[in-house]
């Protein structure tokens, strides 16, 4: 049978945002939809499912396995980038973490252009996501796709978090997602009924079967094909290396992630002028800040011993977190601590046999850095440069985490544990030793955004209704549209995103309703 080679829409990525976009389409039958996803299925894959796995997924086959350029800022050391590669893209190797920021993050967009993206507009649409385990209140929704779990707080390592945090100021928060996110508790998870929720599990499984859906996974876009300054659909190459066209009639929607999506554009010819000459593609659209803008969280982990083992939360292994400010008169929380419930290794300090870590991470970085391509190659992998802790407020922030992590200890609250420091060896390090400290071990906290930039002015990649500017028939939504990471992991946002594009996509009279007629 002849391969179909058209269809109304054509939605690239299955990640936290491109499931719930096919989803929406598919549910409000506004034709045909063609999904297409370089990794293969996640059903029927056990270490997909298993909450307690996603460790053991970095660097595997679902993973695109990323790395950095040297890091100037981190003495030259090049991080992995774990990233989905799979039916769900990172919602289905993420921690599942599931916190959707602070309204002043998203009110700061708006403030800067991003008209319709301010809290009081997209609140609703985290809502409409939700299944929450407790059912619905004035900060959670229940009718929608998305299992979303609470973590119980009797596991001894966590409460002698939570203890430490009071104990040095900070208040004990019970929901991060509701009138507040400072303080120090346990998080909400997306896991319903022992199982990871990716957005492929909540939004795609239930429809795959719907005869509006087409999905080809093992499948990569290579670029978009343009006529006239029009984008009318995408070129395929699957994973034999054979390559063919398909149109889109309406739309073509990029949800390919914050690498993909602008290395996509860049093949595409649409990016900045000089760098397409450089790599010798024909330029479409000018358009400067294609792959700029790259930022992530990053964090420094603080690793405790313990003599013997400590009590497991089971879950996702760091279910207990604190959100808090570098700075008193700050106006957002710009650090979040996190507690791992197992050993992160720490370069040239000892391993210990037992015990936990505290991850310093910081939130609100002012480090840009951008990705490009290092050929129009596709086999190539693109230049990825976070630039890492190379503004001093990153540095300074990421020292107050780890102050944080150490005072916390100070406390006395894992005392009963019998935990004791290993790295950094000493609590009392001068600032210059912290520095160099946070330089030799800090990491990505994977929250990576940024590189198709939404925005109102000529350098922003997307408008507010994320049309790639320069050309037509095409936006991008996933988390590189974020102009500015929000305070919190970036999953709940994403989803977000593909919840408002898919608004976006259906106009007004075909906006979605919260109840879902599926669920996972
Ligand atoms: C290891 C890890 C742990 C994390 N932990 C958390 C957490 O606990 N909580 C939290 O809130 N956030 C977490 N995050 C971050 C969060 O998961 C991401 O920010 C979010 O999933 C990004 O969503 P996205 O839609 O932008 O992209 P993705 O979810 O990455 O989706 C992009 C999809 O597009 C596909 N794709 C890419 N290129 C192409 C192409 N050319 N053709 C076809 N398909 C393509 C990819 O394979 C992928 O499926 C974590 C991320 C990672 C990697």
């Amino acid at each position: 049978m002849k391969e179909r080679d058209e269809f109304d829409y054509i939605v690239v990525g299955t990640g936290s945002a491109g499931s719930v976009i096919a989803r929406r389409l598919v549910d409000a039958g506004v034709g045909d939809i063609l999904v297409v996803e370089a990794g293969g299925s996640d059903r029927g894959v056990e270490s997909l499912s298993d909450p307690g796995s996603w460790r053991t997924l970095w660097g595997g086959p679902y993973d695109w396995n990323y790395k950095t350029t040297p890091q100037r800022g981190l003495q030259g050391r090049e991080l992995s980038l774990p990233r989905g590669k799979v039916l769900g893209g990172s919602s289905s190797v993420n921690g599942m973490i599931y916190v959707r920021g602070h309204r002043r993050d998203y009110d700061a967009w708006e403030f800067d252009g991003c008209y319709g993206w301010g809290w009081d507009s997209v609140f609703p649409l985290f809502l409409r996501s939700e299944r929450h385990l407790l059912g619905e209140t004035p900060w959670h929704g229940a009718a929608g796709p998305l299992s979303v779990t609470p973590v119980s707080r009797d596991n001894p390592v966590s409460q002698a978090f939570i203890e430490g945090a009071k104990a040095i100021g900070i208040p004990e928060n019970f929901d991060f997602n509701g009138e507040t996110m400072e303080g120090a508790g346990t998080v909400d998870l997306t896991v319903g009924s022992g199982r990871r929720a990716s957005t492929s599990r909540a939004f795609l499984w239930p429809v795959l079967d719907s005869p509006r859906l087409t999905l080809l996974t093992g499948t990569r876009v290579e670029s978009l094909v343009l006529e006239g300054g029009r984008c009318v659909g995408v070129r395929l190459v699957d994973e034999s290396g054979g390559s063919r066209t398909v149109r889109a009639r309406r739309e073509v929607v990029l949800s390919a992630g914050v690498v993909e999506s602008p290395a996509i554009l860049l093949r595409s010819g649409i990016g900045p002028e000089r760098e397409l000459t450089r790599l010798g593609i024909d330029v479409e659209a000018d358009s400067p800040g294609v792959g700029e803008n790259l930022h992530d969280h990053a964090l420094a982990p603080v690793l405790f011993g313990s003599p013997e083992p400590l009590p497991s939360p089971g879950g996702n292994m760091m279910d207990t977190v604190l959100f808090w400010r570098s700075h008193e008169q700050m106006a957002v929380p710009d650090l979040q601590p996190i507690l791992l419930h197992f050993i992160k290794p720490v370069d040239g300090y000892p391993v210990p046999e037992f015990g936990f870590t505290i991850g310093a991470g910081i939130m609100r970085p002012k480090s840009r850095g951008r990705i490009t391509l290092r050929s129009a190659d596709l086999s190539d992998p693109p230049v990825i440069d976070p630039a890492y802790l190379t503004q001093r407020y990153d540095v300074e922030a990421m020292m107050s985490a780890v102050e944080i992590a150490l005072a916390i200890a100070g406390t006395g609250a894992f005392e009963p544990l019998k935990a004791s420091l290993v790295a950094p060896a000493e609590p009392g390090l001068s600032r210059a030793e912290l520095e160099r400290y946070v330089r030799q071990t800090c990491i990505t906290y994977h929250h990576q955004v940024g590189t198709c930039r939404m925005g109102s002015d000529d350098a922003s990649v997307v408008d507010p209704e994320l049309r790639v500017r320069g050309v037509e028939g095409v936006r991008v939504a996933d988390a590189s549209i974020m102009p500015a990471v929000p305070s919190v992991n970036t999953h709940a946002p994403a989803v977000m995103v593909g919840e408002k594009a898919a608004d976006l996509l259906l106009g007004d009279k075909l906006r979605i309703s919260a109840t879902s007629e599926y669920t996972a």
